[in-house]
């Protein structure tokens, strides 16, 4: 399941140009829908979509709450792709699938990704409902040598030790938390350390406390393989957690998180992110190299 083998450049330019021989829209910023987020896709002009099944070389999504859909379109006068469902690690994808897309996007010639998830908190101050800035991130799996680098490097991607440090651009950061003051919603948002995990069990109360101790401030099962590949090979990266449930860490608490609990959070609050990343699109500049300084 976890091949270490890399889906060369070839294959990844092959549905680059599927993709461009269906469809004249050359997007500049890449979105990936976390669960329950999809909706954000309907919102850009000029629609041209794909289903993942029609699309040479992308694997299917199998989460519900992820549609499986390739939507490319007009958004703030940018060109657009949004991923209306993700692929993640515990569906059984190798994480070079899993990352598939983003390889995939740069041939298309984006420049900035846009990630989204579902996340649970850990940290006392970010609840259910809250939007977390993802400033930077534990890849677990990446840790124990479950990365989508490993193997022979594709060094036409990017470099074999890319760093991580400074991967979620300061500048948009910046930004996102500027426009969440003009909106009226800065008091839901504050910028965090997203982990990733394996899942697709969630949290055991010992790991949740060992998350906690740890310094995490939000867990999810995803987010982390795509923008590693996203920053080797060299794309702008802006990331946003919705909290959708407090991760319980105590014995005494008896309540239980669910895929469906965290689907139907990540509802209440999908307007919120979708008008969000909408200005956050509008508002960034492109074809500008990354801000210079972009330390955490
Ligand atoms: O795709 P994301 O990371 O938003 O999905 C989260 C993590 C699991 O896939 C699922 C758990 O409910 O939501
Ligand atoms: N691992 C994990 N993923 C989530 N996705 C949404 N909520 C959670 C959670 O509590 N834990």
């Amino acid at each position: 399941m976890h091949s270490k083998k890399q889906i060369s450049h070839d294959e990844c330019q092959e549905t680059a140009d599927w993709l461009m021989s269906q469809t004249k829209h050359r997007p500049q910023v890449a979105i990936i829908c976390g669960s329950g987020l999809g909706m954000l896709a309907d919102t850009l002009k000029c629609q041209v979509s794909f289903a993942y099944s029609d699309i040479p070389g992308f694997p299917q999504s199998t989460v519900q709450g992820h549609a499986g859909r390739l939507v490319f379109g007009e958004l703030k006068e940018k060109t657009c792709v949004c991923m209306q469902g993700r692929f993640h690690m515990y569906e059984g994808h190798s994480l070079s699938k899993t990352t598939f897309p983003v390889r995939v996007f740069k041939l298309l010639g984006v420049e900035t990704l846009i990630v989204t998830n579902a996340a649970g908190s850990l940290a006392d101050d970010l609840q259910p409902g809250d939007i977390m800035i993802i400033k930077d991130h534990v890849n677990f799996p990446g840790l124990v040598g479950l990365n989508p680098l490993s193997g022979p490097n594709n060094d036409e991607f990017g470099p074999r030790f890319p760093a991580m440090s400074g991967c979620y651009d300061k500048g948009l950061r910046c930004l996102a938390m500027e426009i969440a003051k003009q909106q009226g919603i800065a008091s839901l948002m504050q910028e965090g350390v997203y982990a990733m995990v394996g899942g697709p069990n969630f949290e055991t109360i010992a790991e949740a406390k060992l998350l906690y101790r740890l310094g995490v401030d939000a867990v999810g099962m995803s987010t982390a393989p795509e923008v590693v590949v996203a920053a080797h090979c060299g794309l702008r990266v802006f990331g946003l957690s919705l909290i959708t449930n407090k991760v319980v860490k105590s014995y005494e608490d008896s309540d239980s998180v669910s895929h469906e609990g965290v689907l139907s959070a990540s509802q209440l609050r999908s307007h919120t992110v979708q008008q969000l990343v909408i200005d956050l699109i509008g508002r960034m500049e492109i074809n500008n190299s990354k801000t210079t300084n972009n330390a955490v």
